[in-house]
């Protein structure tokens, strides 16, 4: 079975204007609430995938029960930890020179609700997938990717996409793959990254830290696939960018969904693309129709190492 967690769940509130004017009255032309979260998006694409799973974190109040209800009509499985306090709602704003965002805070994770994850993980058996994906609440250490993947039972996949310190940490967990994108990787080191070539250079530091393989999103550029035997680069399709949020959970959900039907890790990568530009081309989360149909145009190459 595949899991995926959440332990910073949101709803996303993605609204499109005209012409964002700071300090005046802006109206929308359009907006959308959806269930969010990393962990989440990746369990309603594989759902698209026609992937069983079970989205596991914690969830409060009248934004939780949202999350659920929107879960359950797609039919998608979840497990979560109800705490106390809202489920925080973030903000994704669209007008015709940009995309920002305004994201919340989570509501305090006590050390019950800690406990109560490490318990549902436990049950966790050899060849599952367990996805970590997302923030780290404020109440809860950098860690604790890290130590999640210590108590796991031997022979579970582990899927980490995160940034900062709870990155960081999770690396010396050796999970199987870990998804920054460029800007992400480079703020671990401190560099701006501008070609390829570099970014595969501080990719490969991150296998040396603990990681197994690494994808390194590029939004329209594509994304590298660094494992320690090759390196790879897919050329994202093209098309209309619509919607980014969740492009990189898409992908992840791709590259999940390959993997764990045993697909290699090149045709997972190549899947992963897929999903992710779908989904950058839609309003909502990918499709497979849409899928199948990008899935044609990503082009993968090898970069033969310079000596
Ligand atoms: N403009 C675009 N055109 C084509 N494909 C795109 C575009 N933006 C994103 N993608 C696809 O989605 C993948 C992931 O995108 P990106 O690097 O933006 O992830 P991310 O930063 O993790 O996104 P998010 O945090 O919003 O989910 C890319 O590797 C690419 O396949
Ligand atoms: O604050 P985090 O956990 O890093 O990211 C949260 C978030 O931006 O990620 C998803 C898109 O990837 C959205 O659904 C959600 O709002």
């Amino acid at each position: 079975m595949i899991y995926t967690l959440t332990l910073n769940p949101s709803i996303d509130y993605i609204i499109n204007i005209e012409k964002f004017v700071p300090g005046g009255i802006n109206l929308t032309k359009s907006e959308y609430k959806l269930p969010g979260g990393k962990g989440i998006n990746v369990s309603q694409v594989l759902s698209n995938l026609h992937t069983p799973n079970t989205t596991l974190g914690f969830i409060g109040g009248f934004t939780g029960e949202f999350i659920k209800k929107s879960l359950d009509k797609k039919n998608i499985n979840h497990d979560f930890i109800e705490v106390r306090g809202d489920t925080r709602i973030n903000i994704k704003m669209k007008d015709s020179s940009s995309e920002s965002e305004i994201n919340g805070n989570s509501p305090e994770i006590s050390e019950a609700a800690l406990k109560n994850l490490k318990e549902k993980l436990g049950l966790l058996i050899s060849g599952d997938t367990l996805v970590l994906s997302g923030s780290v609440p404020k109440s809860i250490s950098p860690a604790v990717y890290k130590n999640i993947m210590t108590d796991l039972p031997e022979g579970v996949k582990v899927i980490l996409d995160t940034k900062g310190e709870a990155l960081l940490e999770g690396i010396k967990g050796r999970p199987y793959m870990i998804k920054p994108n460029n800007h992400e990787l480079g703020d671990i080191f401190h560099v701006k990254l501008e070609s390829l070539e570099d970014t595969i250079i501080y990719g490969k530091k991150l296998l040396d830290l603990g990681a197994q393989n690494i994808i390194v999103s590029m939004a329209g550029d594509g994304a590298l696939l660094i494992t320690p035997a090759a390196s790879y680069v897919a050329r994202a399709p093209k098309g209309k960018l619509v919607n980014s949020v969740g492009a990189g959970d898409s992908l992840v959900a791709g590259f999940t969904c390959g993997v764990y039907k045993g697909l290699d890790i090149v045709k997972a990568f190549k899947l992963g693309i897929a999903c992710g530009s779908a989904s950058a081309f839609s309003e909502n989360l990918c499709t497979e129709i849409e899928v199948d149909r990008l899935l044609k145009e990503v082009k993968i190459e090898q970069i033969i190492d310079q000596p």
